[in-house]
């Protein structure tokens, strides 16, 4: 399939491009996915009857049903927890509750200055709207998390998202990010020119003020998992982070496709901000798909994968996905907390010898595994421990 969105720019709605490439070298779980539609009858089908083509199509179960139903998420003042004893004692608790069960709350006092987080949403909504040449200038590498992406269909062959994505690494050192480390700058002048350089000085400064929103809800997870503020602080002072930015057009049929499916995040923490009023995130909580609205000021923070494994899952990486609309776009930004690539993800000994849910890996060894091998579903920690050590016959007899 190949421009088949952009061939149909005239459609009351933004195009969208899907670029197809050779499947990667490990083709993840669409193998046995047959490109059957030809880009002529996805054409004229789309041109006839403004279906959105099949490829886009969910199935029933994941797609379906979405409630109008809202989750009630705490919202944690960080500001007051870093400053007081009373406040640290509060947000541990709130974060405690929200993590032992759907893993999702909402911050404040984040110090994320309003005027930056609104120049990182127009810098997105900007890029989108470049010319598809332009983006795919800076197109994702197979085998790699870095780049722009349009629905994923140079990775997949079903279940395509209806989104678009730039995605690129914050590498974080722990000597104290800000003012001195340029990797965002340098990501953006290398990929897409000298031209793109003050949109890499917005995200270098956004990305740096997500590390230090991030170390400051691991000193609140350290606290409430009783383990001091210093021991998720210190674990994720360098590490290698991911900024993602999520654009989803204007969909003619909404509620046959998805923006993002349902997954959990494989990394250890997200931070979500999302554009503006256009409702998108639900998580699947007591069955039913709950919104997590856009409040102004206010970040989504959810717990990931890493995380569950280095809580030895007390606290629940859950299953999440975002939707889409007919007559609204939407953006979201989301930065991905992840420890450094080779530090072993294991929980803290523990008084009382619990058995241990999740093997030691590396979040190398996970990312290659979402990014080669295996499309994150709700699932992935469990395959990816399969993956790592797969069970042999004698093992099973
Ligand atoms: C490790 C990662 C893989 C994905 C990006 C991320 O950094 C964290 C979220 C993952 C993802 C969004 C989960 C849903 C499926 C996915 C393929 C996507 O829709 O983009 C995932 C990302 C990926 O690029 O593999
Ligand atoms: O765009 C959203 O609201 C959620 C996106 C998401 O879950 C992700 O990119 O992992
Ligand atoms: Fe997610």
């Amino acid at each position: 399939l190949s421009n088949f969105l952009e061939a149909n720019a005239a459609m009351p709605f933004p195009a969208m491009e899907v670029a197809r490439s050779p499947h990667l070298p490990c083709v993840p779980v669409d193998a046995n996915a047959t490109d059957s539609n030809s880009a002529t009858d996805v054409l004229d089908l789309w041109r006839q009857q403004k279906q959105i083509p099949a490829p886009f199509v969910w199935p029933n179960a994941d797609a379906r049903p979405s409630s109008m139903l809202e989750l009630d998420v705490p919202v944690v003042d960080i500001g007051a927890a870093l400053h007081s004893a009373a406040g640290m004692g509060r947000a541990a608790a709130q974060v405690a509750e929200a993590c032992a069960s759907h893993g999702f709350f909402q911050v404040t006092g984040h110090g994320v200055d309003p005027a930056l987080a609104r120049a990182a949403l127009d810098g997105a909504a900007d890029f989108f709207r470049l010319p598809l040449a332009t983006k795919q200038g800076a197109r994702r590498s197979p085998g790699t998390v870095e780049g722009y992406a349009s629905a994923h269909a140079d990775r997949f062959a079903a279940k395509l998202p209806w989104k678009e994505t730039l995605s690129f690494s914050h590498n974080h050192d722990d000597v104290g990010a800000r003012g001195n480390s340029h990797v965002v700058v340098d990501y953006f002048t290398s990929a897409l020119g000298d031209d793109f350089k003050h949109l890499g000085e917005v995200y270098q400064e956004y990305c740096e003020a997500m590390e230090e929103a991030s170390l400051a809800i691991m000193e609140v997870l350290g606290m409430s998992l009783g383990l001091g503020r210093g021991y998720y602080r210190d674990y994720f002072a360098d590490g290698s982070s991911i900024m993602r930015c999520n654009y989803y057009p204007r969909c003619p049929e909404p509620d046959r496709t998805l923006g993002t499916g349902p997954h959990c995040d494989p990394s250890a923490l997200t931070i979500l901000l999302q554009d503006g009023d256009v409702d998108g995130l639900q998580v699947l909580v007591d069955g039913a798909w709950r919104f997590v609205r856009p409040k102004t000021g206010e970040l989504v923070v959810n717990i990931g994968d890493t995380f569950m494994a280095l809580s030895n899952g007390r606290y629940k990486s859950c299953l999440h996905r975002a939707v889409v609309h007919r007559e609204k776009e939407r953006r979201s930004l989301a930065y991905f907390l992840a420890p450094r690539e080779d530090r072993v993800v294991r929980p803290p000994p523990s008084p009382a010898p619990a058995p241990r849910l999740y093997p030691d890996f590396t979040w190398a060894e996970l990312m290659r595994f979402t990014q080669r091998h295996y499309r994150a579903d709700a699932r992935t920690l469990d395959a990816f421990a399969r993956w790592l050590d797969p069970p042999t016959c004698s093992k099973l007899l």
